[in-house]
């Protein structure tokens, strides 16, 4: 059972690793409902390996998290497609299947998840598709629509199912700053709406632009916006 005040991610004195090398240690944060969050830190800081412990692609073995009411220490594999129906991951390479149309590739998640009926499936593809800004692009393959047209689709394809949260690695790393800028707004959009965002990013000038809580990987560490103030300058 899961109450609407109950945070969507808990981080409690949690240790990530990397095989035997510990990434981050000591870390504590919770994500409330509807909170836009980003994760910065240098290359190699361990932005990534703290997402993918969080929707369960990396193996927590200490400290204890929840991530939209799944225990993610020593979740079962038979577990985690449950969680994933719960969360949207969006990466920096866009992971569309090349040949299949945008609707094939929208379609093959539904499938995937549990949805039968051709009917919702359809309304649910135009409904999402539109959420995106993007009109008649179902029948298209993916290398016909622009690199932020993809990644549109990318998030269309994680709002399938109405995530409690978005985990996003680096969404623009790949998207020129006008079309990243497009994308930054549309996370911000949907933010709005309700669904929690965790954004990986190394662009400082969404934080400055477009200012919300910044947790940090240094040294091993987190440190959190929200509990002590520091430089957000030279860690990029
Ligand atoms: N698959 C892997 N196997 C072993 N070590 C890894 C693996 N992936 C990452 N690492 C190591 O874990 C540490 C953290 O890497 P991670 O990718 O989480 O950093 P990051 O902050 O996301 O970096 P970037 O900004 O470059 O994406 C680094 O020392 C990296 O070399």
């Amino acid at each position: 059972m899961s109450f609407s005040n109950e945070p969507v991610v808990n981080v409690a004195n949690a240790t990530i690793f990397q095989d035997h090398a510990t990434v981050l240690s000591e870390i504590d944060f919770q994500i409330t409902k509807g909170e836009f969050v980003y994760l910065v830190g240098r290359t190699g800081s361990g932005k990534s390996s703290l997402l993918k412990t969080l929707y369960g692609d990396l193996p927590l073995r200490l400290g204890d998290i929840t991530v939209v009411g799944h225990g993610i220490r020593d979740i079962k594999s038979s577990e985690i497609p449950f969680l994933r129906r719960k969360i949207g991951i969006i990466f920096q390479a866009f992971e569309l299947f090349y040949d299949r149309s945008v609707a094939e590739n929208l379609f093959f998640v539904m499938k995937a998840t549990g949805w039968k009926d051709k009917a919702k499936m359809k309304s649910r593809l135009a409904e999402v598709l539109m959420r995106v800004g993007l009109g008649a692009v179902s029948s298209k393959m993916p290398h016909q629509l622009s690199g932020g047209e993809q990644q549109r689709v990318v998030i269309a394809r994680a709002l399938i199912n109405e995530p409690q949260i978005l985990f996003a690695d680096e969404p623009t790393g790949n998207l020129d700053p006008e079309v990243s800028e497009g994308i930054m707004k549309l996370f911000l959009e949907i933010n709005k709406s309700g669904t929690a965002v965790v954004m990986a990013t190394h662009n400082h000038h969404f934080i400055e632009q477009f200012p919300a809580r910044v947790l940090k990987c240094e040294n091993g560490k987190i440190k959190d916006s929200s509990k002590e103030e520091f430089e957000l300058t030279g860690i990029y």
